[in-house]
């Protein structure tokens, strides 16, 4: 590293330290570690890395990392000289999810008033920061009432190859500090409603007295096909109303939440549709799945039956099990399902999916116990309707854009009409 250059300090000796010295060192960047005792502490650090009294640290470094616990920022109190106009990176996580108390960051700038306190790298591990931005998430949450001390961070989180974000003033600290509290920040509202769906189709199934592996195997793609159709649902909804209403620019009821729920539900999904990927596979290897072959064999032989092959079952299958690879296939493309066509596509092929599989179970009556129709004939309903409503939808903007293309094209010709006179005058 380069002895001019100013160096970055960290104080505290601990495994943040560490990692994070480990980093800056690696990124060029001149590092010096301020503790209590560095005698003791020196060798726990990279040869480069200098180890010195936290008063030394606090002096010849302008940005230094606060990588000590919360309980003792006030044991830094005799700095106050040193530290008066430096940016403080505050990296401390809460233990608990924090509500309603001041942020760390926050207490941290009413201890240190004459410095830059800007709240960051908390959410990353000290493990991620040993291992550099190759595992895990690269972002990196920032946020200062300092504008150029912020900038100075996410310079430096950048020059560490992290992606700094932006998220304001040092009041949103507290957000910050309850990220990492959180497992899945915003998946809790989808994986509720997947939850809720899967029992109702479950006691549905149960009613209606399925086998047990059948019931299970039908659930998880049902809910899915069924949360897809919904993500579509609350926007079609609005554009229907939209069209009546003849403005784009009238409230739709409740229409944050559903965007909210619906944008994240994407992992649930995706999940129950391997877990019916699988389960699919593995119901070959069940036993119920053994007497069933039997009990057929055992039939045909009875009846007298050379072969069994029908071409129209074994066709209905082999399309079935395709659509269903492929719809779980562009399913996985699918991560921003709400904005993308690939969701459409996703939803339309496991459509398809579902009615090869059951197109002889629902028009047969026999089917129909308790007079309830089989659970798939439900699921495929929503997703119907949606698909229509989509097309309806598009026909509409499609004779719309046919239009202005024909538009163009007329008027080029008529451009064409009007040159070729002047091009033969010159041609002669
Ligand atoms: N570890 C991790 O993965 C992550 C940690 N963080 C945050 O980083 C901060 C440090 O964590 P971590 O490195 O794990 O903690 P450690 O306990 O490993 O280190 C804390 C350091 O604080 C100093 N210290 C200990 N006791 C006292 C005291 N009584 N008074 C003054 N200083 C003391 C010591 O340094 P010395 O003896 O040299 O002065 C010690 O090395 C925390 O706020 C934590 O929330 C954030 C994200 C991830
Ligand atoms: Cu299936």
């Amino acid at each position: 590293c380069d002895l001019k250059s100013p160096a970055v300090g960290i104080l505290g000796t601990g495994d943040f330290s560490r990692s994070l010295a480990h980093r800056l060192l690696a990124c060029g960047l001149r590092v010096i570690v301020g503790s209590r005792s560095p005698d003791r502490n020196a060798d726990r650090f990279p040869a480069g890395v200098e180890v010195s009294t936290q008063r030394d640290a606090a002096a010849q470094a302008h940005v230094l990392f606060v990588a000590l616990f919360p309980d003792h920022y006030s044991s830094l109190a005799a700095l106050k000289g040193e530290l008066a106009g430096k940016v403080l990176v505050d990296v401390s996580n809460g233990t608990t999810l924090n509500r309603s108390r001041p942020s760390n960051a926050e207490e941290l700038a009413a201890l240190f008033p004459e410095s830059s306190v800007v709240k960051g790298f908390n959410v990353l591990s000290a493990w991620a920061l040993l291992n550099g931005p190759r595992d895990g998430s690269r972002q990196v949450l920032i946020c200062s009432d300092d504008f150029q001390a912020k900038n100075r961070v996410a310079l430096l989180a950048r020059s560490m190859g992290f992606v700094p974000v932006d998220m304001g003033c040092l009041s949103s600290a507290r957000d910050i500090e309850n990220a990492p509290l959180y497992l899945f920040p915003s998946w809790g509202s989808p994986f509720l409603c997947a939850v809720c769906l899967f029992f109702s189709f479950y006691i549905y199934n149960f009613f209606r007295g399925v086998l047990l592996p059948y019931m299970v195997n039908e659930t998880l793609p049902l809910v899915s096909l069924v949360m897809l159709a919904l993500v579509y649902l609350p926007g079609l909804l609005a554009a229907g109303l939209q069209l009546l209403r003849g403005t784009k620019y009238q409230h739709f009821p409740c229409g944050s939440t559903v965007g909210y729920v619906c944008a994240s539900s994407w992992p649930p999904q995706l999940l129950l549709c391997s877990m019916h990927a699988l389960y699919s596979l593995c119901l070959l290897c069940a036993s119920s799945a053994r007497y069933k072959l039997l009990n057929a064999a055992f039939k045909q032989v009875r009846l007298g039956q050379e072969s069994s092959w029908m071409e129209q079952d074994v066709w209905r299958m082999e399309l079935y099990l395709s659509f269903g690879i492929v719809a779980l296939g562009v399913l996985s493309f699918a991560s921003d399902v709400v904005s993308s066509g690939l969701g459409y596509a996703a939803l339309s092929i496991s459509t398809l999916h579902t009615l090869t599989f059951g197109w002889n179970r629902a028009f047969d009556p026999g089917q129909y116990e308790f007079y309830l129709p089989p659970t798939f004939v439900l699921a495929v309903l929503l997703p119907c309707i949606v698909l229509l409503g989509r097309l309806a939808l598009a026909l509409p903007c499609l004779s719309l854009r046919l239009a202005r293309i024909r538009r163009g094209w007329e008027t080029r010709l008529h451009q064409v009409h009007f040159r070729l006179p002047d091009e033969d005058m010159s041609t002669v």
